[in-house]
């Protein structure tokens, strides 16, 4: 190949033979592509020593055996991951996955976001994604404990405070990183700060459970402010109940927003009155402490409840944070023709690429995951920073840096997406992501 032709067709296709089958990496490394290639053109450095094609190929990835026995006694099989994609600027960081749908693919397209995410929050992190195709539903506490520890015992050989450090995603909160960092605990026989989402009790981080969904609601009014506007008095509308979803609404509620559904994989609430702190509670109990179905907040409260996603409710703002890909192209003609203002992502890559184009098209705001989810890991990256302190900062020491980390996340955004009289936070999340990644890869030579 010639580098100096450089295009988007081209990369994808070598891109795609390297990597068949995994659509959803191809997707999420197609959206990145299509901002970063015309910028890359522009700049010989990054163009002559490849470093969009480096950037693409994880440093490594391990897949291993879990195995391990339920309540009846069965032996069962899963296959665990961890892919460690670029350390250029830090060491790897990003979550673990445990659901059925994890494969390869999922967690490359993870991966490789979480790099430019991890740049975007200024912190010195690199990235990475893991998992395994384990799914907690319906197992018992003793069933997650013996699986989390079996996973880790091959997991431990690969990570460290210093070298790659894990934290939770769909499906692991702070019960399953309890049980990983008891059994890497004992396995390496040191206490460090190897996984982040850890219990305060042994070196957790305030706020750190709430940063994602918080920092999402941040970004929102990031977005709003920049066109003199708020959150006051509008109504949202939230896909997920997890992790995310729920401290998203509780933000959202804080800052005057009026959130009138919620959802899980089996479909969603309306509630026209709008969630309170007293509904939020009730909520956070059923989903992250006795793992209802979200049908059961509609018969407590009288409200609808219906099969399938949100998106047709009316609503000025809109924020998927339930799953990828969740947000589809009749979706977002949906939301635009019902006067939708602004999305702003707290899951990972929720909206398909011909549904960012329909809020492009309508001038939406539009704030991807990369940029507008990255509150979590940024809050990870300062529990790191405590830990390596000895120390535990206050929770409004912690909210204000997480603040002040989405103000800067948008400004980037801004200095590097704006279109004339609107700005393109894809293209300025994906270009200012890159440009400290790649400005690294260069300096250390060919490696
Ligand atoms: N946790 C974090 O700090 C961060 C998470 N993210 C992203 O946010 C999103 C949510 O993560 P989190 O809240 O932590 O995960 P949780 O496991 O806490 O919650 C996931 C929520 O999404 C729903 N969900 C999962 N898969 C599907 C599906 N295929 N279809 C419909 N609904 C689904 C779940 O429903 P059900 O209960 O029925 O399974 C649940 O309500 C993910 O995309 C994750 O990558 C991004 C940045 C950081
Ligand atoms: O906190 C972390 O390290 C990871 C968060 C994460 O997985 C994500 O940003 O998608």
């Amino acid at each position: 190949m010639n580098y100096d032709e450089l295009n988007l067709d081209h990369f994808m296709e070598g891109l795609a033979k390297r990597n068949p089958g995994e659509t959803e990496f191809h997707q999420a490394v197609h959206e990145v592509a299509a901002s970063v290639i015309p910028y890359v053109r522009d700049h010989e450095r990054y163009r002559k020593s490849r470093i969009l094609e480096r950037m693409t190929e994880p440093d490594r990835t391990v897949i291993f055996r879990v195995v391990w026995e339920d309540d009846e006694g069965n032996v069962r099989i899963n296959r665990g991951y961890r892919v460690q994609f670029n350390n250029a600027i830090g060491p790897y960081k990003g979550g673990l996955r445990f659901h059925p749908s994890v494969n390869l693919s999922i967690l490359k397209f993870l991966g490789f976001e979480q790099t430019f995410k991890n740049s975007l929050t200024t912190l010195p992190i690199g990235s990475g994604k893991g998992g395994a195709d384990f799914n907690p539903k319906g197992k018992s506490d003793a069933e997650v404990m013996r699986f989390c520890q079996s996973y880790m015992t091959e997991l431990w050989h690969h990570i460290g405070a210093n070298v790659d450090i894990p934290a939770g995603d769909i499906g692991v909160g702070a019960r399953e990183i309890s049980y990983m960092f008891g059994q890497y605990k004992r396995l390496a026989k040191e206490f460090t700060g190897v996984l982040t989402g850890k219990a305060l009790e042994f070196g957790g981080s305030l706020i750190r459970t709430e940063a994602t969904g918080y920092g999402n609601a941040f970004f929102m009014q990031e977005m709003l402010a920049h066109r003199g506007d708020g959150i006051e008095g509008k109504t949202c509308v939230v896909s997920g109940s997890g992790n995310v979803a729920i401290f998203c609404a509780e933000k959202l509620i804080q800052l005057g927003g009026k959130v009138v559904t919620l959802s899980d994989s089996s479909g969603y609430i309306h509630d026209p009155d709008g969630l309170d702190m007293e509904k939020l509670a009730w909520m956070k109990d059923l989903k992250l402490v006795r793992r209802g179905r979200i049908a059961e907040y509609a018969e407590h409260f009288g409200c609808s409840f219906h099969e399938g996603r949100p998106w047709a409710v009316p609503c000025d703002l809109a924020f998927p944070c339930a799953t990828q890909n969740e947000l589809e192209e009749g979706d977002a003609r949906t939301l635009v023709s019902n006067g939708c203002l602004a999305v702003s992502e707290g899951a990972n890559m929720p909206t398909t690429i011909p549904a960012v184009d329909v809020l492009h098209q309508a001038k939406i705001l539009y704030g991807p995951g990369k940029a507008a989810n990255a509150g979590g890991v940024a809050v990870s990256g300062l529990e790191m920073s405590q830990n390596s302190q000895r120390l535990a900062w206050s929770a409004v020491d912690l909210e204000g840096r997480l603040q002040q980390i989405i103000t800067d996340i948008h400004r980037q955004c801004v200095q590097h997406g704006q279109e004339g009289d609107h700005v393109n936070y894809v293209t300025g999340a994906n270009v200012a992501g890159f440009i400290k990644v790649a400005d690294a890869m260069v300096a250390y030579g060919v490696i």
